[in-house]
């Protein structure tokens, strides 16, 4: 069985007594490991259910665990060690004059000495492919380098999970894709778990499992394949599919029997292959 690394149970939460429930009794995990993309519309509650995964936040009614620990007064900051957080706009996120710094600011935070900084900056610049950047000036550098240097200084930390709240959305094509990249690559050689919140359908398709958050509630859990699967129930919430999964709902329509929803261009081109050597 999955190693579960963080756990909601019957998590609620408002921000003010008068204000309307944003997260009504909640319960999701994410395992060892595990990628897990959080899709809905805005205001579903996706940020506050990421600001509650890392001790930003409390639940009013529930319990939140992380690595088995309660999350209460006491581990509040062992928590927010263990669970990092890479925000949508990265010029928000420095306070560094050069890179290295940027990344040493967080250490200093979590009392690291120096000797082990160098050591875990050098490290985390690496995993993320900006080490030759460590003395340029963090805001010289272009949107998806910027995002890099943001997952350096929550490595850096060695969190056991990473939380990416719309890290990708003020980045082109070309930008998302090479921070996904790096976020997976991540995730296998640092064995971290990650949570990526977005609107990006194929950010979606790379992820291990999809939860998808309407009203304040879980509306969806399942893989991408399965999600993608139900169209007409995803548009009815007002959310749509990716181009090739709506492709192959059109050959299914046209009576074509496309065995596997497919995620990509690649199982696209598999499935019309197949079709193509079976009509
Ligand atoms: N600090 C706050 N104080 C009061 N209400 C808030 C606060 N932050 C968010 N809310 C409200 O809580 C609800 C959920 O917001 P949240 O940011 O969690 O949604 P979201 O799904 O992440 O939306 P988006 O996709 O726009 O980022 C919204 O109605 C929002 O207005």
């Amino acid at each position: 069985m999955e190693q579960s690394f963080l756990e909601f149970q019957n998590v609620s939460f408002q921000y003010r007594e008068d204000s309307p429930i944003v997260l009504d009794d909640v319960s999701i995990q994410v395992n060892q490991n595990e990628w897990v993309a959080v899709i809905g519309h805005n205001g579903s509650g996706k940020s506050t259910m990421a600001k509650l995964m890392n001790g930003l936040l409390s639940p009013n009614e529930g319990y939140v665990y992380v690595d088995g620990l309660l999350l209460s007064e006491e581990n509040i900051w062992e928590i927010r060690r263990k669970v990092g957080m890479v925000f949508q706009n990265p010029d928000n996120q420095f306070v560094g004059t050069t890179v290295k710094d940027d990344v040493a600011f967080g250490l200093e935070n979590h009392g690291i000495p120096r000797e082990e900084m160098v050591k875990r900056i050098a490290h985390s610049l690496k995993a993320v492919g900006m080490e030759e950047y460590e003395d340029h000036e963090p805001h010289r550098l272009s949107g998806g380098q910027k995002q890099r240097v943001a997952i350096a200084s929550v490595l850096a930390v060695a969190p056991s999970m990473v939380i990416l709240d719309e890290a990708t959305a003020m980045l082109d094509p070309k930008g998302r894709k090479e921070i996904m990249h790096t976020v997976n690559q991540v995730r296998q050689e640092r064995d971290v778990s990650v949570v990526t919140i977005t609107h990006d359908l194929n950010e979606v398709t790379l992820a291990d499992r999809v939860i998808v958050m309407n009203k304040g509630n879980v509306w969806f859990e399942g893989t991408p394949r399965e999600l993608f699967e139900q169209k007409e129930d995803l548009q009815s919430i007002g959310l749509d599919i990716p181009l090739v999964s709506k492709f192959a709902h059109e050959l299914k329509g046209l009576g074509l029997d496309v065995k596997t929803q497919p995620l990509n261009h690649e199982e696209l081109m598999d499935e019309l292959w197949t079709l193509h050597s079976t009509t």
